[in-house]
C-alpha cells in the first residue's frame, strides 16, 4: 500500500483523490481550507500530487519548501498553466524547487466531470525518471483510467497547457455557429501551432500527436464541460470576460496562458496566428467576428505542418 497526498481540493484534485483510492492506497486530500495541517500528510507520503491552479503553484511550492519533504517522495504535477513572471511550466517550477525529487507530469484528455461519473479515460504520466512515471502509472491505472508513460514531461505538460488557448477559440467557433468545416480547420491548424511553440521550448514534436496533445485538444475543444471552451462560447455570445469568469466560478487557465504565451512568442519570435487572435479577443481589442476574419484574410501560404 502506498501513501498518496493530493494538494488542492478543486474539481481535478477531488477526482484524482477518488481515482487514487481505487487500489486501496492511502489517499489524503489537502486544501487550503483543510482542518488538518499539511505537514501531517506530507511526512511519509510516497507521492504528492499538486492539483492547484497556476495561480496557487508558487504558494504551494513555498509551503512544501518550509517542510521536510523526503527526496524519495515523487512529486506529480497536473496543473495546466504557465507562470506569468517567468513563463515557466509548473513542472519546471517544481523541479527547480526540489532538484532531488522525481517530478512526474500527469496530463491527458481528462474532463473531471466525466471521470467523476466513472466514464473511461486515458492519460499520460511523463517524467525524465521513467521508474517514477511507471510508479504513478501503477497507482492510477484502473478499469476506468488507462495511464501511458513517456519521457517527455515538458511536451506532455505543454500539450495540456496550450490546448486551452485553442479551446477558447473552439468555443468562439461553436458560439458563432461557424460549422464543422471551420471547426475542423481550426483544430488542424492549432496542432502545428502547439508543436511550433513546444519544440522551440525544448519539447519533442511527436509528443503533441499523443493523448496529452491532440487527445486533449480534441476533448477540450469539443466539450461544453470545458471551462476554457465556455469562455470562448460566452465571448461569441457577446458576454464580457469578467461576466463569463464570474459565472464559471472555477479555473479557466487558458486566459492567463494566452497572455503568457503572447509574451513568450513575442520575445522568441514564434508565429502563433490563432493564439494571437484569441489574445486580442480576450483583451477587448477585437470582436469574435473580427478575429475570424483576421484569420481568414492572412497572407496565402503553403500548408506547413
Ligand atoms: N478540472 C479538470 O477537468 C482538469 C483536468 C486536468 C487538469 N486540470 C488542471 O488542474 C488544475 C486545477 O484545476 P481544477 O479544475 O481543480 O480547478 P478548480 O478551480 O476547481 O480548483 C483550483 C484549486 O486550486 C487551489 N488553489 C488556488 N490557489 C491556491 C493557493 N494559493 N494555495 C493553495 N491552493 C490554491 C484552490 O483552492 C482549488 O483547490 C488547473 O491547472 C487545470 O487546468 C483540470
Ligand atoms: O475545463 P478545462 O477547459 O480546464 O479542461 C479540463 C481538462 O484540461 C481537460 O483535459
Amino acid at each position: 500500500m502506498q501513501s498518496l497526498t493530493i494538494l488542492g481540493g478543486g474539481a481535478w484534485g477531488s477526482a484524482l483523490a477518488n481515482l487514487g483510492g481505487k487500489k486501496g492506497d492511502r489517499v489524503n486530500l489537502w486544501s487550503r481550507s483543510s482542518s488538518f495541517n499539511l505537514e501531517s500528510v506530507i511526512t511519509g507520503a510516497d507521492v504528492v500530487v499538486s492539483a492547484v491552479s497556476m495561480k496557487g503553484v508558487g504558494a504551494t511550492v513555498d509551503r512544501l519548501l518550509a517542510l521536510e519533504l523526503s527526496p524519495d517522495t515523487i512529486i506529480v504535477t497536473v496543473t495546466k498553466g504557465l507562470d506569468p513572471a517567468s513563463t515557466r511550466t509548473p513542472s519546471q517550477i517544481w523541479q527547480n524547487a526540489f532538484p532531488n525529487n522525481s517530478i512526474v507530469v500527469l496530463s491527458g484528455p481528462n474532463l473531471s466531470e466525466e471521470i467523476q461519473q466513472g466514464l473511461p479515460a486515458a492519460t499520460v504520466a511523463a517524467s525524465l525518471d521513467l521508474a517514477a512515471a511507471k510508479q504513478v502509472q501503477n497507482i492510477y491505472s484502473s478499469d476506468i483510467f488507462r495511464v501511458y508513460v513517456n519521457e517527455d514531461p515538458l511536451g506532455t505538460e505543454l500539450g495540456g497547457t496550450l490546448k486551452n488557448v485553442f479551446a477558447i477559440a473552439a468555443g468562439v467557433c461553436d458560439g458563432l455557429q461557424l460549422g464543422t468545416n471551420a471547426k475542423s480547420a481550426l483544430l488542424t491548424r492549432a496542432l502545428p501551432e502547439m508543436i511550433r511553440v513546444g519544440v522551440r521550448l525544448g519539447a519533442r514534436a511527436e509528443t503533441f500527436y499523443g493523448l496529452s496533445g491532440l487527445g486533449d485538444l480534441l476533448a477540450t475543444c469539443n466539450s461544453p464541460l470545458s471551462r476554457n471552451y465556455r469562455v470562448g462560447f460566452g465571448l461569441a455570445e457577446g458576454k464580457s470576460l469578467e461576466q463569463i469568469l464570474h459565472e464559471l466560478q472555477s479555473t479557466a487557465e487558458g486566459v492567463n496562458t494566452t497572455n503568457v504565451l503572447i509574451d513568450l512568442a513575442d520575445r522568441r519570435e514564434i508565429e502563433i496566428p490563432v493564439s494571437r487572435q484569441v489574445y486580442r479577443l480576450l483583451n477587448g481589442e477585437i470582436t469574435a467576428e473580427q478575429a475570424v476574419l483576421s484569420l481568414m484574410e492572412r497572407t496565402l501560404k503553403p500548408e506547413i505542418l
